[in-house]
């Protein structure tokens, strides 16, 4: 009853879970929508170096990105003096995606330096405005109008002082203004790609405040979940070391945390970590190197059957070459094995769906809603190598992924943690009856062996009497009397108590079996041997010598009482026939022998046979001395 009542909760948790499960991420959805989507800013095409804007509102909040084209000033780095009314040599290049993404006419190194510039016309006097200025690499300074507003990182023209940077930054425009220029000095030594990486967004200067903290507030929220899930895998880890699943999964969400925290917390690393751009850079492309091969053997130990081991071995190997390129080469040829790395990545992501899709089909547990979290992350992210390729210009979703991850996979992995723990109590239950029926059978096992003991106890006093006893006549036979004879001979030397033997033998026994037969025969023995017994004291001991013989002790007997004694008893068995109703008259004969000094029992025997002997001689029926 307590099984299948364990059984019925086990059903209802489980529905519980997984309801919880879609409603969590159904509230989800309005988040993905909200971070995703919405706080994605509209874009306003520049041309030619200058963009009017239409709108007059900024106060939705979205802002625009100004991108479009941009004029450049490739290996310059020009004050906005020299470029208004310039007749400096300019073109024109894309205001996202670095300057070397080559959808350029021209494709420019991503090492160097340059000047971006763009006229901006509002269609009323700024009021409120300002710019927020997103990733740029790896150092720059920006101007609105001739006024220097921000920069990160060390701007020069020569390779060995230019210093990376990270600072973003939100810049506000002077209020009054109706048209302005935004002027941009870059130079990047460091970093795999060159200039504007984001685009420069212009919006309401409050709504963009709100976006940044949006978006703060959103990563710490993701950065909290992955610290708390990687601490509770640890704890899951600790409690029950055997099994690594939670270990490898708490390594994941720390990787991912490492690289949320060194992508949209540049800033705050910059000043934390003394290692500087460099190092965070580093970290940066780690967590993604190891992130993979981390994730990949997450899937592969938890459903190993499905993952082919040789594939496995041979991306974990491939990772370790990535991992320790990052390591040991300097961050500017990052940018290689980054688009090199992304192919592995997706076919990774892949391979890891089509196995989970396989693992679902094959009825393995969890593996359906894995796969879901699968999906939700693997589809973000590679939505968001899509979106940094600058192939669509949908948001960035990732982190918002790596929660549906992290949910999915918690789930499983508490269902597991709970699915044992059930087991563990259905298993307890079992060992306790278990021990109950051990302990019964124990009890019975006890009763048999005691019962086992008495018996081997009687067949013992019963092997020991067969030893001792003449089985016709249950007296003792010669073994049985041995010990009665020993204890005769020593009383006898230690305090001289005198003891006689007495042989009596039935005349003509022979003549009896050959008359009346061989049970007849058994009869006058077994009587006869009845009526000594029945004549001697109980001191004195009686046993069958052999055929029709018979020996009888007497201690403590002299030979005078040992003559009337054996006279007593040949007395008593002549006295009436033996075997009724057939009668057979019976005689016998006896010999009697004193103990003296030098004897042995063989010698006092000898006496007794010989007067036996003396007896038979004489014509039977008599006792002789
Ligand atoms: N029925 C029966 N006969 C036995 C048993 N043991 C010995 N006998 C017989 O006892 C007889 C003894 O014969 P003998 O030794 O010739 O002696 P006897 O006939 O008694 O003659 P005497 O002793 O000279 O008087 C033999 O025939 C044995 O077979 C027994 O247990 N039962």
């Amino acid at each position: 009853m307590a099984v299948l009542r364990k059984f019925h909760m086990a059903i209802w948790s489980k529905a519980l879970s997984i309801a919880l499960f879609f409603v969590t991420m159904l509230l989800f959805l309005p988040l993905i929508y909200h971070f995703g989507i919405a706080l994605q800013p509209a874009t306003k095409q520049a041309f030619d170096g200058q963009v009017t804007i239409q709108t007059s509102d900024f106060s939705q909040g979205k802002g625009l990105a100004l991108d479009g084209d941009w004029s450049f000033f490739w290996q310059q780095l020009l004050e906005p003096e020299q470029i208004s009314g310039t007749t400096k040599k300019s073109t024109l290049i894309k205001g996202s995606g670095g300057w070397q993404s080559g959808k350029h006419d021209l494709n420019y190194d991503a090492i160097g330096f340059a000047t971006y510039h763009l006229d901006v016309a509002l269609q009323q006097a700024a009021s409120n405005l300002a710019i927020r200025i997103p990733q740029i690499e790896s150092a720059y300074r920006l101007y609105i109008d001739t006024e220097l507003m921000a920069s990160g990182g060390l701007v020069t023209d020569y390779l060995s002082a230019g210093k990376p940077g990270y600072n973003t930054a939100i810049v506000r425009i002077p209020d009054g203004l109706k048209a302005f220029s935004i002027t941009i000095q870059v130079s990047n030594y460091h970093s795999s790609w060159g200039g504007l990486w984001e685009p420069i967004v212009l919006g309401d200067a409050d709504s963009l405040h709100t976006l940044q903290r949006d978006k703060v507030a959103l990563s710490l929220f993701i950065m909290g979940a992955l610290l708390i899930t990687a601490i509770h895998s640890l704890i899951q880890f600790f409690l029950r070391p055997t099994d690594n699943i939670p270990l490898v999964f708490a390594c994941l969400c720390l990787l991912l945390f490492l690289r949320e925290f060194t992508i949209e917390h540049m800033t705050f690393a910059l000043s934390a970590l003394s290692g500087g751009f460099v190092l965070i850079t580093k970290l940066n492309f780690f967590s993604f190197y190891a992130g993979i091969p981390t994730a990949l053997y997450f899937f592969h130990l938890s459903y190993y059957q499905e993952f082919h081991r040789k594939y496995c071995s041979f991306v974990y190997i491939l990772c370790v070459i990535f991992s320790a390129f990052v390591l040991f080469f300097p961050t500017r040829y990052f940018g290689i094995s980054l688009v090199m790395f992304e192919v592995i990545a997706v076919i990774v992501m892949f391979y890891i769906l089509q196995r989970m899709w396989v693992a679902m089909k094959n009825g393995q547990k969890g593996a359906g809603v894995m796969l879901i979290g699968s999906v939700i992350a693997f589809a973000f992210a590679v939505n968001d190598i899509l979106n940094v390729s600058g192939v669509i210009t949908t948001g960035r979703f990732f982190s918002l992924g790596i929660v549906g991850f992290i949910m999915s996979q918690s789930f499983v992995t508490n269902t597991r943690f709970n699915h044992l723990i059930s087991n563990n109590d259905i298993l307890t239950d079992k060992l306790k009856e278990r021990n109950a029926d051990l302990e019964l059978l124990g009890e019975l096992l006890e009763t048999k062996v005691e019962q086992r003991t008495r018996q081997l106890k009687l067949a013992n006093i019963e092997l020991k009497a067969l030893a001792n006893n003449d089985p016709l006549t249950n007296v003792f036979n010669r073994h049985g009397l041995q010990q009665f004879i020993q204890a005769a001979f020593e009383r006898y030397r230690r305090s001289q108590e005198l003891f006689c033997i007495v042989l009596i033998d039935f005349d003509h026994f022979k003549d009896i079996n050959d008359t009346y037969g061989h049970d007849v025969g058994d009869i006058v023995l077994l009587t006869g041997a009845d009526l000594i017994k029945a004549g001697i004291r109980e001191q004195d001991k009686l046993a069958r010598w052999g055929g029709e013989e018979f020996l009888v002790l007497l201690p403590n007997t002299d030979l005078q009482g040992a003559l009337a004694i054996s006279n007593k008893l040949k007395n008593a068995i002549c006295a009436k026939p033996i075997g009724q109703p057939i009668g057979v008259e019976v005689s016998v004969t006896g010999g009697v022998a004193l103990v003296n000094q030098d004897d042995t029992f063989d010698t006092l025997f000898k006496r007794a046979d010989d007067a036996l002997y003396q007896g038979k001689q004489n014509g039977r029926n008599q006792i002789c001395s």
